[in-house]
């Protein structure tokens, strides 16, 4: 069989080729120039959070692309399109032969959506994980439906709480006293003022993102067995996202107080709840944002820093000491991210392969820092 010329090769065979021609010879593989100095890690997760298919306009799992451009699919922002942008990144910065000293790591992990304790939260403990050495991340952000392009630097803590009250059962037609129901009630008022306080005070300022304040959701009530029987335990669960300024010991001392002004026998106990909240500079004491920054201004790009309201693999990286950014090159896109008809329109997401495409020098070439040796 005669093999064809280099335009009519089948892809598969090019990419194969491609990786060939990379010197990765033991005892000193190609990683990097310089394979001494920590690498740069681009982090994506593979897992999707579920759908309700008959709020779709199209199948979510069949990416279709409608007539104006917009991919609709579940995983279209959050986040499928920067694993692929990652990866077309890279390619074209191989194929146009470039070199950095550092090496660039990509990892694909699993069961972000669910919280990571057997994704990234397990790897990062791994030697595998230490064999990369990190020296910095970028992970997932979120779109933005403006011009500008959001970068997270930190995150809120998930707590997520249930509180337990026991009290007296009986016939539903009396005035029973210490009821479960009364003292959840209690707890849940508290808390749920806490919530009012925490919205006015995210409304009141102008200057404050979702994620500077504290945020709370009563989100399952649980207990009784029948109308006409009082129950002698009802549960409430909240889930708490903590802003990374907040005293974590006082803030638990205040759910406990909140608990105890209720009345005996009513408890809480933690579902998760982070402890290690990281914030990553974003002033050019960090090099990794000065060159970060420095791109974007570059390409015109008007960035945001935010804290991340919700919860992403980053914290597990930053708490390990490798600063991380969360980033989706994602602009003039609405939040569409674990919701109905979740969609990114084509230009944008190869405008995104551009941006990680001078992103990915700039960073793979920051000098060696005091604190690489
Ligand atoms: C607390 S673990 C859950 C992680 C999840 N991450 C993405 O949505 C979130 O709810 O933020
Ligand atoms: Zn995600
Ligand atoms: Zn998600």
């Amino acid at each position: 069989m005669t093999s064809k010329g280099p335009e009519e090769e089948h892809p598969s065979v090019t990419l194969f080729r491609q990786y060939l021609r990379i010197r990765t010879v033991q005892p000193k593989p190609d990683y990097g120039t310089n394979p001494a100095l920590p690498s740069i890690l681009l982090n994506s997760h593979t897992d999707v959070v579920p759908v309700f298919k008959e709020h779709w306009s199209h199948d979510p799992f069949e990416a279709f692309k409608d007539s104006e451009g917009y991919i609709y699919a579940r995983g279209a922002q959050d986040m499928k399109c920067v694993s692929i942008q990652y990866l077309e990144a890279v390619r074209r910065l191989k194929v146009e032969g470039h070199r950095f000293p550092r090496t660039i790591h990509m990892t694909f992990v699993p069961d972000e959506e669910v919280g990571g304790h057997q994704g990234m939260e397990l790897f990062v403990q791994r030697p595998e994980f230490q064999a990369l050495r990190a020296g910095f991340a970028l992970d997932e952000g979120i779109a933005n439906p403006t011009d500008a392009f959001t970068v997270f630097y930190s995150e809120r803590s998930p707590w997520w709480v249930r509180v337990t009250s026991t009290g007296r059962p009986g016939h539903g037609s009396l005035f029973i006293e210490d009821t479960a129901a009364e003292k959840l009630h209690k707890v849940v008022s508290s808390i749920l003022a806490f919530r009012e306080k925490e919205w006015q005070r995210l409304q009141s300022n102008p200057h404050l993102k979702e994620g500077a304040v504290t945020s709370v959701n009563l989100t399952k009530l649980e207990g009784g067995v029948a109308y006409n029987v009082v129950p002698a335990t009802m549960s409430a669960s909240f889930d708490f996202r903590v802003a990374p300024d907040v005293d974590f010991k006082a803030f638990e001392e205040q759910l406990q107080s909140w608990c105890q002004a209720a009345g005996e026998g009513v408890t809480l106990e933690f579902a998760q709840k982070w402890m290690h909240p990281q914030v990553t500079p974003t002033d050019d004491s960090n090099p990794w944002w000065a060159a970060f920054s420095r791109v974007c201004k570059d390409m015109n790009l008007s960035l945001e820093p935010e804290i991340m309201p919700a919860a992403t693999d980053s914290r597990f990286i930053r708490a390990v000491g490798v600063p991380a950014l969360g980033f989706s090159p994602l602009n003039r896109t609405p939040v569409l991210l674990h919701d109905h008809d979740e969609r990114l329109h084509e230009a944008v997401f190869l405008r995104g392969v551009d941006i990680y495409t001078r992103l990915l020098p700039a960073l793979a070439s920051v000098p060696a820092l005091p604190s690489d040796s």
